[in-house]
């Protein structure tokens, strides 16, 4: 009999903490694995009292379900999801919600839409994030999709997301794959501020000699600033880890070869196309890229020594206080770029996305949740149409008086020879994006020059081609 409010497929990591939290808010679950075990394992962890169910079998999973249904897939993202739909549709009717949870590529989810639309079932793409801890307490959620129909989802996706200040950290985004392009560039964020706080520890660690036990400390503080976010946090924890049964800490013997499942790479790439630029997104999946040639770097790193330059004594109170503006500095550009490709991408791809939502619903729950988003919603909601947020008053007042320390930490990284390709991303373009003037007219006279690609004139309307030798 149809009794379950809610059903999920794939009752892995995420699939089965979600399921359980959507139990824990009084809804009936029920889960679908290829994989009976968990299926059972899903039965077995739930509380007692509440209606749970896990089968392996489709029909049984479906015909289980309250129509019209709310489905959602929790398998890896690609031709599992694929494999998922074609799976259920046999047992779905005109109607019925399937909503994609996973880290899905966007183009994906618009192709999927079109294929079930056809069939009168509405297909979601839903970015989830918060990992394990999110999805069993309270994930940030940003679904995207057929707006009425959401309306099916909404008690369950409110129910279930993390909470700040009592709102919960789920709004509906837009169409198509709205919400699998806003967590698309989430994580695009993501890889950035983790590539962020890494030059700063290797600046701290191998830089200016800290040694590992003055490192903790500093990310500890910082948290309890206006730095105060779920990445910070995590690494002031990491840092304090030591491998067991050595006083040594476990990161030290991490292998530096840093993996990815693509999302950043393709934040990057769409940005590229819709001629956005994200430079400090950029400098990061580049790194994660630069850090897979580990034996090419060994090489080199006896080759190509360099000598740090001589800087004299640094008072390290006052740098670790210089780097923290610096971090919040780029931390701050980070997200004007992240935000500023939703922009685009919201008129280009026609999602109709309102960036103080986006905001609302990053606050909490998910991985770049961090106190500053309150600020980043606030300039949304004096100006719904700001282009970038670097041209909020208070938010640029903000970095005018951090910019300064920003250059002093990366000239002490280049005498050290430090890398600090995203702190140094964020300083250009900020520079880049306050120059009212670019060299760029001589860009247009070379092209103009080799290749007759003509230029237009500052000083009257029209295009030109010069004979330039
Ligand atoms: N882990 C995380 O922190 C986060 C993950 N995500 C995204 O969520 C999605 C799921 O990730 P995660 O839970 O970690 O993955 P897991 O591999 O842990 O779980 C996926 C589950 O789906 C099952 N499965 C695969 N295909 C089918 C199918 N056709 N029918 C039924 N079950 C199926 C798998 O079974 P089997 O293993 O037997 O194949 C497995 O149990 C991914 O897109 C991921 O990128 C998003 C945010 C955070
Ligand atoms: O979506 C997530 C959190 O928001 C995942 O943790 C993310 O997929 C990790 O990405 P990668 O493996 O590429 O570092």
């Amino acid at each position: 009999m149809a009794q379950y409010d809610f059903g999920i497929v794939g009752l892995g990591v995420m699939g089965r903490n979600l399921l359980l939290n959507v139990a824990d808010h009084g809804f009936a679950a029920a889960g679908l694995d290829v994989d009976g075990e968990k299926a059972s394992a899903f039965e077995k962890a739930a509380k007692e009292g509440q209606q749970v169910k896990g089968t392996t079998s489709a029909e049984e999973f479906a015909g289980s379900i309250k129509t019209p249904r709310a489905i959602m897939l929790l398998v890896p993202a690609g031709k599992p999801v694929d494999a998922a739909i074609q799976t259920l549709l046999p047992f779905l009717e005109k109607g019925d919600i399937v909503i994609d949870g996973g880290n899905s590529y966007f183009p994906d989810t618009d192709r999927r839409v079109a294929e079930l639309e056809e069939k009168g079932i509405h297909f979601f793409g839903m970015g989830i994030s918060g990992g394990e801890k999110g999805a069993r307490f309270g994930p940030s959620m940003m679904p995207g999709g057929d707006k009425n129909a959401y309306e099916r989802l909404r008690p369950v996706f409110e129910a279930i997301a993390a909470k700040v200040d009592g709102e919960p950290c789920v709004a509906y985004l837009g169409n198509g794959s709205a919400g699998n392009y806003v967590k698309m560039a989430h994580n695009g964020i993501e890889y950035a501020l983790m590539q962020l706080i890494s030059e700063s520890y290797d600046l701290l660690k191998r830089g200016l000699g800290f040694e590992d036990a003055e490192l903790q400390p500093i990310f500890e503080e910082w948290n309890n600033t206006e730095l105060k976010s779920f990445l910070i946090e995590i690494t002031s924890d990491i840092l304090k880890k030591k491998d067991e049964g050595s006083d040594e800490l476990l990161v030290n013997f991490v292998s530096d070869r840093a993996r990815s499942k693509g999302t950043g790479k393709w934040t990057s790439q769409d940005a590229m196309n819709l001629q956005v630029p994200v430079p400090v997104i950029d400098a990061a999946v580049t790194m994660r890229d630069l850090s897979a040639y580990k034996t090419e770097r060994v090489k080199a790193a006896e080759l190509l020594k360099v000598a740090p330059t001589e800087i004299g004594a640094v008072d390290k109170q006052k740098f670790v206080a210089q780097l923290k503006n610096a971090y919040y500095f780029a931390m701050i550009n980070t997200y004007a770029q992240g935000l500023a490709q939703l922009f685009v991408a919201s008129k280009e791809y026609n999602y109709e996305l309102k960036l103080e939502e986006v905001a609302k619903i990053w606050r909490g729950g998910c991985i770049i949740r961090a106190l500053c988003l309150e600020d980043f919603r606030k300039a949304f909601q004096k100006q719904p149409d700001l282009p970038n947020i670097l041209l909020d008053e208070e938010i640029g007042a903000t970095l005018l008086a951090k910019q300064g320390d920003t250059r002093d930490i990366i000239k002490i990284a280049i005498d050290k020879g430090i890398p600090l390709p995203a702190f140094m991303a964020s300083l250009s373009y900020f520079d880049g994006y306050r120059s009212a003037t670019l060299p760029t007219n001589l860009v247009q006279a070379q092209r103009d020059y080799f290749g007759a690609h003509q230029y237009e004139r500052t000083d009257r309307e029209g295009v030109f081609h010069t004979e330039w030798k």
